[in-house]
């Protein structure tokens, strides 16, 4: 790759966020609003499946999120492994064209918004829709989300499983990602320190022509689920020269505020945030339960304080919905979120 692209690479987010005047909208969750649309996930590639059973869903659940606002959508790639399309039969081969195949779908529903914004179809943003930027991410989920036991949210994978392991795991994929015309890629719920680790080396040795985000869960504001802190997780994305952006998602939004500043004190790529609807999953029964009375655009009042934190990109994970991301984008363009009551104690 010549230094051109490289500096390209590097460049990539904080020109893009330029482009966005200073702050992006990252899109909603999009299994759950896949299953909103009656698509049956409950199986081990959770939302990959529709790449099999229903494309046109995803086309559609990234044109509403496009429509909503976003800057970044996010391919449905998440639970698409080759590991795991194998094990449902398919070739190698074919397990290859369907992650091709999620990068094409967002690129097509990007097409697709923006000729329907050159004829001005939609009302909402109609104006200003030319003047949305927008880039696709190449979305990898963690190991633990491809065993789809659980421990995607626990980030105990057992000492069989080392670095390599992890690397060996997930290569091929991020090859293919890169070359299929995504943006970036977007490294998601992340549960442990060990995978970041993997990630950062796998970017390195395979010199990728296009840069990354990391992304962490937490479930108490402070570590990943593995329990290795959320600082020292930042520290390895920080270190690592293709990452552009470092940050948080599928976590509930109490817990965002004290994670930015925790970021902040060891990076200062920009911060992308993320957050669920508040509600928790039960990986053993595959349900999200509600732990109040969390309606999915609650966090959206929060969002100018995480900026005043030092955040430059907002979206939602799961249960989140085009609802939230409209919102999202309204608080970032000046407007004021319609009232909603603010429910987390910062
Ligand atoms: N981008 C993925 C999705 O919204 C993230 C899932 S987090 C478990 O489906
Ligand atoms: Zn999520």
């Amino acid at each position: 790759m010549g230094s051109l692209v490289k500096e390209k690479t590097s460049s990539l987010m904080t020109e893009f966020l330029e482009k966005c005047g200073g702050y992006a909208v990252v899109d909603g969750g999009l299994a759950t609003e896949l299953q909103r649309y009656g698509a049956d996930i409950n199986d081990p590639l959770w939302s990959a499946k529709c790449l099999i059973t229903s494309p046109h869903l995803v086309t559609k659940v990234h044109l509403d999120y496009l429509e909503s606002g976003a800057n970044i959508i996010a391919t449905a790639s998440y639970q698409a492994t080759i590991q795991g399309f194998v094990a449902k039969g398919l070739s190698v081969g074919e397990a290859e064209s369907l992650l091709r195949r999620s990068v094409e779908i967002a690129c097509e529903a990007r097409e697709i918004f923006y000729s329907r914004c050159r004829k001005g179809l939609w009302d909402f943003y109609a104006g200003k829709a030319s003047g949305q930027p927008v880039l696709v991410a190449g979305s990898v989920g963690s190991y633990g989300a491809y065993l789809a036991d659980g421990s995607e949210y626990s980030g105990l994978y057992g000492d069989s499983v080392s670095k390599e392991t992890l690397k060996d795991f997930h290569r091929r994929r991020v090859q293919i990602l890169e070359k299929s015309g995504a943006d970036l890629i977007a490294f998601e719920a992340i549960p442990n320190k060990l995978e970041a680790e993997a990630y950062a080396d796998l970017l390195e040795e395979e010199d990728m022509d296009i840069p990354a985000w990391f992304s962490f869960i937490s479930k108490d504001g402070v570590r990943v689920p593995r329990g290795d802190s959320v600082i020292e997780c930042a520290k390895v994305a920080d270190a690592c020269k293709k990452v552009v952006a470092i940050g948080i998602n599928c976590t509930s939004p109490r817990f965002i505020h004290d994670l930015i500043i925790s970021l902040r004190q060891v990076t200062r790529k920009p911060i992308v945030v993320y957050p669920n609807s508040g509600e928790v999953y039960d990986g053993l029964n595959k349900k999200w339960i509600k732990s109040g009375e969390e309606s999915e655009e609650d966090f959206v009042p929060y969002v100018s304080k995480w900026k005043d934190e030092g955040a430059s990109l907002f979206g939602g994970c799961c249960r989140t919905t085009p609802n939230t991301i409209r919102a999202i984008a309204k608080v970032l363009s000046g407007e004021s979120p319609a009232a909603s009551k603010l429910k987390f104690e910062q």
